[in-house]
C-alpha cells in the first residue's frame, strides 16, 4: 500500500478539474475517489458516479479524512473511498479545493501528488462553466464565494509541493500530464517549481 500514490487534482473552480481526473480515468485506468456532498446535483450529475449527494444529516454519517464548506455547501472525503478506489489501482485521482489539498499533502506526504490547476485568464472560467451548462445565479455566487477568490492563486502551504499545470490549451495539457504520468510511475520527479 505504501507504493500507492493519489493525484489530487486542485484549483478553482472551472478550471478542468474533473476533466482532468476523467482523462486520467479513460486513459491510465486510474479509478477517481468519490467524495460527498450536500449541494444539489447539476444537470447529468448522478448519485454514485458525480458525488454521493447527501442530506445534512446523512452527511454526518460518513467517516471523513477531511471535510470543508465550499461556497455554502458541505463537501467531505473518507478513508473508506480512498482504500476502495486503492483496491482497484495503485493510482487514482481525487478532485478537491485547495484546503483539502493541503490536508491531503500533510496527511498523507509522498502518496499524494498534488496537481494545482491554472488558466492564464481567469475571467474565462466564467465562460466555462456558463457552457457547462450551470444557473447563472449559481455561477455568480460562486464567482463571489471566498473560496473561488482563495483557489485561484497556489496557496503557501503547496509552494514546493504541488506540481503547477496550466490548462489553457487542453492538447497541451494531455501532454503535460501524460508527462507527469510518467515520470510519477517511474519513480522519477519533476521540480514543483516547475510551471507545466
Ligand atoms: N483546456 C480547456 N479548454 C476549454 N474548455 C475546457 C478545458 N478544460 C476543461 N474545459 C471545460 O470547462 C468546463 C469546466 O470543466 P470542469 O467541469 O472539468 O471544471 P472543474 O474544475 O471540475 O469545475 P468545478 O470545480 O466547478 O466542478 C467544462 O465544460 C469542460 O469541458
Ligand atoms: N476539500 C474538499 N473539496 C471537495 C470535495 N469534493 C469536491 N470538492 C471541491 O469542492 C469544490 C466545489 O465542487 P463542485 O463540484 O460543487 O463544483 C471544487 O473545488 C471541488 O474540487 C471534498 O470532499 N473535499
Amino acid at each position: 500500500m505504501k507504493n500507492n500514490k493519489v493525484f489530487v487534482i486542485t484549483g478553482a473552480t472551472g478550471v478542468g478539474k474533473t476533466t482532468i481526473a476523467r482523462y486520467l480515468q479513460d486513459t491510465y485506468r486510474m479509478p477517481r475517489v468519490l467524495t460527498h456532498t450536500t449541494r444539489v446535483p447539476r444537470e447529468r450529475e448522478e448519485n454514485g458516479v458525480a458525488y454521493y449527494f447527501e442530506t445534512d444529516s446523512s452527511f454526518e454519517e460518513n467517516h471523513y479524512l477531511e471535510r470543508v464548506q465550499y461556497a455554502g455547501h458541505k463537501y467531505g472525503s473518507s478513508y473508506e473511498a480512498l482504500e476502495r478506489a486503492w483496491k482497484k489501482n495503485a493510482y487514482v485521482t481525487i478532485v478537491l479545493d485547495t484546503a483539502g489539498a493541503i490536508t491531503y499533502a500533510r496527511e498523507l506526504g509522498d502518496q499524494a501528488v498534488i496537481v494545482f490547476v491554472t488558466v492564464t485568464h481567469p475571467d474565462m472560467l466564467i465562460d466555462r462553466v456558463q457552457v457547462r451548462g450551470d444557473d447563472p445565479l449559481i455561477v455568480k455566487q460562486r464567482i463571489d464565494s471566498p473560496e473561488f477568490l482563495r483557489d485561484v492563486t497556489l496557496p503557501r502551504e503547496l509552494k514546493n509541493v504541488a506540481y503547477e499545470l496550466a490548462n489553457d490549451d487542453w492538447a497541451k495539457t494531455k501532454v503535460h500530464l501524460d508527462l507527469l504520468v510518467s515520470d510519477i510511475m517511474s519513480g522519477r520527479s519533476l521540480p514543483k517549481k516547475d510551471k507545466m
